[in-house]
């Protein structure tokens, strides 16, 4: 095929139309009090992400891979937990035949990547995955929402890429004790010029905001679902369920506007809350 840069992936423009409801719109409004939010991830048959907390796991064929990084051309930013970060040093960045790095200009259609680590645990350098790509100008440098003081000499480092750390105020009561807030973490993405997000996960992050509590914040979920089951010990998609009034178990959550569609030997499944 001519034209196509080594190692970049193609996603059928019939196979982008499926999407196209459940994404950001392209000429978003600039007001906004917080991202449109996309909760993104794969799972196994047993809602598993990864065989265990500290492991990376491949569950998505090459068609919902490809799918996986057309989104990442259409999010201005794609958010994960740190307990990712350290499991997988994932690139983050988008490798989809003409955007920035792989056939396009600058970092045009590169998301930014944002690690959820309140407490500073990613020990990340120069040669950690999504700092490389940034260094060659292959992917865009992390912002690190954090609540507390970063190391001189990370910011300098995560700075000289492009990247910063933000720091927010963390709960010192009631059931968000020692976490930060989801409100806190979009409205803190909306003011630094962030007007879509897809949150890829992992479990940890993923069930938090499947919670009734934070549904209002989420604009839309896209599940790859592949035809395997990856046993007990795994990283489990499974929020917390809810009670009624009258002291009966509510499913935790269920999508509306659901569409199915198979891509290669997976499924995805997209929907609204
Ligand atoms: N199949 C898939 O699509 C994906 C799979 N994964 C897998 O998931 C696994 C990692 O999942 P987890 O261990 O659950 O880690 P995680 O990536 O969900 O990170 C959890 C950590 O993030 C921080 N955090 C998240 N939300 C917070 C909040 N509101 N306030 C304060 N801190 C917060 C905390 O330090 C917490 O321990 C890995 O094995 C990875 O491979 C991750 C992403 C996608
Ligand atoms: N879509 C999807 N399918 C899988 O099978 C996966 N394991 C993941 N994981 C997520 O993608 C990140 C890795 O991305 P890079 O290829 O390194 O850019 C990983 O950290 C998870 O967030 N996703």
């Amino acid at each position: 095929m001519a034209n196509v840069s080594r190692g970049a992936l193609q996603f059928a423009n019939s196979d982008r139309e499926i999407l196209k409801a459940y994404l950001p719109p392209k000429d978003g409004n600039d007001e906004i009090q917080r991202p449109f939010t996309t909760l993104t991830f794969a799972t196994s048959l047993d809602s598993s992400l990864a065989l265990s907390p500290g492991t990376q796991t491949v569950l998505s064929g090459p068609q919902s891979k490809a799918m996986t990084h057309y989104l990442r051309s259409r999010y201005d930013a794609i958010l994960i937990g740190v307990g990712t970060a350290i499991a997988d040093n994932p690139s983050l960045n988008c490798r989809i035949e003409g955007v920035g790095g792989y056939g396009g200009n600058g970092l045009e259609g590169q998301p930014r990547p944002i690690v959820v680590d309140p407490y500073l645990r990613w020990d990340f350098s120069r040669s950690t995955k999504v700092l490389s790509l940034a260094d060659e100008g292959k992917g865009r440098a992390p912002f690190i929402f954090c609540a507390k003081e970063p190391q001189e000499e990370k910011v300098k480092l995560l700075e000289s890429l492009g990247g910063k750390f933000v720091i927010l105020g963390i709960s010192d009561t009631g059931p968000l004790k020692g976490r930060l807030d989801w409100v806190d973490i979009l409205q803190g993405l909306a003011w630094h010029g962030i007007k879509s997000v897809m949150v890829e996960g992992g479990g940890t992050v993923i069930n938090d905001l499947l919670r009734p509590h934070y549904a209002s914040l989420i604009d839309s979920v896209i599940v790859t679902i592949a035809p395997t089951w990856l046993g007990q010990g795994g990283v489990v998609v499974s929020p917390p369920r809810r009670v009624s009034a009258e002291g009966n178990y509510l499913a935790a959550a269920r999508l509306k506007e659901v569409k199915w569609h198979p891509l290669g030997e997976d499924v995805v499944l997209c929907g609204k809350l």
